[in-house]
């Protein structure tokens, strides 16, 4: 159940000529914390690469303003580029978790440089074939796991890339830092595809058993090694 971004950066597979000449292509944006980088529906069609900090990729599920968290995407990755390939609307909302940095490149330029650089055409490609089998193992994932297995492996995953929490490495000779997941919990229910008060009930069950230690938006993780058995295997 991949959450996490693809499994090389887009900018971190490329050769260092490929990254000199994309990063001339555009320029630099900043967003503040909760920024729209972009807007599912919208008509653009620019491309980005993340340069630093992360982002959530939500899609809304209902009128009622229900969201689906689809991904985290941070540093090297490539935002935008299914707009910019096929011109549809953008399929989903990009929104800054912390501040961010980007290059942002227009679709005509980013095409442009596609045609001119096959290999780099070829990492896109792998790129959204890639995000295609994590969508088809997670759509089997979801009709067969409880909210529990889901809760637990999301955490899993979460907790071993730790993409929003300071989880400083442990020095030589101290104690290792566990490791800390720093969501509300009605963004942890985004992410697994439930309501907010089945995470709630399936965050207590895991309290019980000492598994984890929640606070507010943040879940600590005090027994990995359980927390991958309830996670049943069902990790990436
Ligand atoms: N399932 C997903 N996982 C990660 N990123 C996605 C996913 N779906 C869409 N995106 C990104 O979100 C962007 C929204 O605008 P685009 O449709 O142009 O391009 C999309 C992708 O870059």
């Amino acid at each position: 159940m991949g959450l996490l971004g693809d499994e090389v950066g887009f900018a971190r597979a490329l050769t260092a000529q490929e990254h000199e000449s994309v990063m001339a292509l555009g320029g630099h944006r900043t967003y503040a914390a909760d920024a729209h980088l972009l807007t599912e529906g919208d008509r653009t069609s620019h491309v980005m690469i993340v340069l630093r900090g992360w982002v959530t990729v939500s899609v809304s599920t209902d009128r009622g303003g229900t969201r689906l968290i689809l991904g985290l995407r941070g540093p090297g990755e490539l935002l935008g580029e299914m707009a910019a390939l096929d011109s549809h609307p953008r399929s989903a909302t990009v929104r800054a978790l912390g501040p961010v940095e980007v290059q942002v490149i227009s679709g005509d330029a980013f095409r442009r440089f596609l045609a001119l650089h096959p290999r780099v055409s070829g990492l896109v490609i792998r790129q959204l074939t890639f995000r295609l089998r994590s969508s088809d193992q997670e759509r089997s994932a979801l009709a067969s796991l409880t909210v529990l297995q889901r809760l637990a492996a999301r955490l899993n995953e979460l907790s071993r890339a730790n993409p929003t929490g300071p989880y400083a490495p442990a020095l030589p000779g101290t104690r290792p830092t566990r490791a800390v997941v720093r969501l509300a919990q009605d963004e942890l229910a985004a992410t697994v595809g439930a309501t907010r008060e089945a995470v709630a009930k399936a965050l207590r069950l895991l309290r019980d058993q000492e598994v984890v230690r929640t606070g507010n938006r943040m879940v600590e993780i005090l027994d990995p090694a359980l927390l991958a058995l309830l996670a049943d295997g069902h990790q990436e």
